[in-house]
C-alpha cells in the first residue's frame, strides 16, 4: 500500500518511522511519501492561508497550494488513482470498519489541514473524479489533522497482512467483523498467576478452551454494557445466543 501525506509538519509523522509502522515500511508493506505544502507556493513567505470569505475568526487554507499539491501527488503515477481521506471534526466516524476498508486500498492520500480547514473549492474539484472522504476520529476539535492521520495511519497500517505477527489478533479486535463486531474486548491476564494478592480469573488457566471463550464473550458483554452501552443497543439480536440473552 502506498500512503501520501500532505502537510505544513511533515516532521509530525516521525512516529511513523517506529515501531510496526516502521517495520513495515523497511518490509514494503507500505510505502509513505511525506510532502511539504508549502513547496507548492510562489511568494516568499510560502503563504499557505488567507481570511475566510464572509467574515468570521480564523484563517482558510488557500486552494492554490493545495491543487498544486495534490496534482503532483497524482502525477507521481498517473495511471493510478488514490482515494483521498481528509481528516476533519465534521466528517464521517472513522471506525473498524472504515479501517478495514481502507486497508484494501491500494493508494491513499492523507490532506491534514490546519487552521479553519481548506477552501471547499479544492475537494469539489477533485471529488469529481476521485474518492474524497471526509473523516473525523471523534466528536471534539483539534488544531490540526495530522495526529488524525496518523491515527487513522496506525489503524489501518496494523490491519495489512504481514504487519502483526499474529494475525489472529485482528479477528479478536474490538470492533472486528463476526463474533466481536460492535463488542469491545474483555480484560487481558499474563504471568505471573498472582500479582499483590490478585489472582488471575481461574477460568483463564482452567485449558478449556470453550468455557474460556464462553467467559471472554460474557466479559466483552459486560464491559460493551458498561462502556458504550448504545452499542449493545444496535447488535443484531440474531447475533446473541440463549446465553448471551440471559446475561
Ligand atoms: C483539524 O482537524 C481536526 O480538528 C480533526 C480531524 C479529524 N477528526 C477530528 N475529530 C478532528
Amino acid at each position: 500500500m502506498r500512503i501520501d501525506i500532505i502537510s505544513i509538519f511533515p516532521e509530525y509523522f516521525a512516529p511513523l518511522d517506529v515501531s510496526l509502522i516502521g517495520k513495515a515500511r523497511e518490509r514494503g508493506i507500505l510505502d509513505v511519501h511525506l510532502h511539504q505544502l508549502r513547496d507548492w507556493t510562489h511568494d516568499v513567505h510560502h503563504t499557505v492561508d488567507d481570511t475566510p470569505y464572509g467574515g468570521g475568526p480564523g484563517m482558510v487554507m488557500k486552494p492554490g497550494p493545495w491543487g498544486e499539491a495534490i496534482d503532483g501527488v497524482l502525477a507521481a503515477d498517473p495511471a493510478a488513482r488514490p482515494r483521498i481521506v481528509v481528516p476533519t471534526p465534521s466528517g464521517v466516524p472513522f471506525t473498524q470498519k472504515l479501517a478495514m476498508e481502507y486497508a484494501a486500498e491500494p493508494w491513499l492520500l492523507f490532506t491534514p489541514a490546519r487552521y479553519e480547514g481548506i477552501d471547499s473549492r479544492v475537494m469539489a474539484e477533485y471529488g469529481s473524479r476521485l474518492r474524497v472522504d471526509e473523516v473525523s476520529i471523534g466528536d471534539y476539535v483539534l488544531a490540526g489533522g495530522e495526529v488524525a492521520v496518523l491515527v487513522m495511519v496506525e489503524a489501518v497500517g496494523r490491519l495489512l497482512p504481514g504487519v502483526l505477527g499474529n494475525a489472529r489478533s485482528v479477528a479478536d479486535d474490538s470492533f472486528a467483523p463476526g463474533a466481536m463486531e460492535n463488542l469491545l474486548e474483555g480484560p487481558v491476564y499474563t504471568k505471573p498467576p498472582q500479582w499483590r494478592g490478585r489472582e488471575v480469573p481461574e477460568i483463564l488457566l482452567s485449558g478449556h478452551h470453550g468455557k474460556i471463550a464462553r467467559w471472554r464473550r460474557d466479559e466483552a458483554l459486560r464491559r460493551t454494557a458498561e462502556n458504550r452501552p448504545e452499542l449493545l443497543a444496535a447488535l443484531d439480536p440474531q447475533s446473541l445466543d440463549k446465553h448471551d440473552r440471559r446475561l
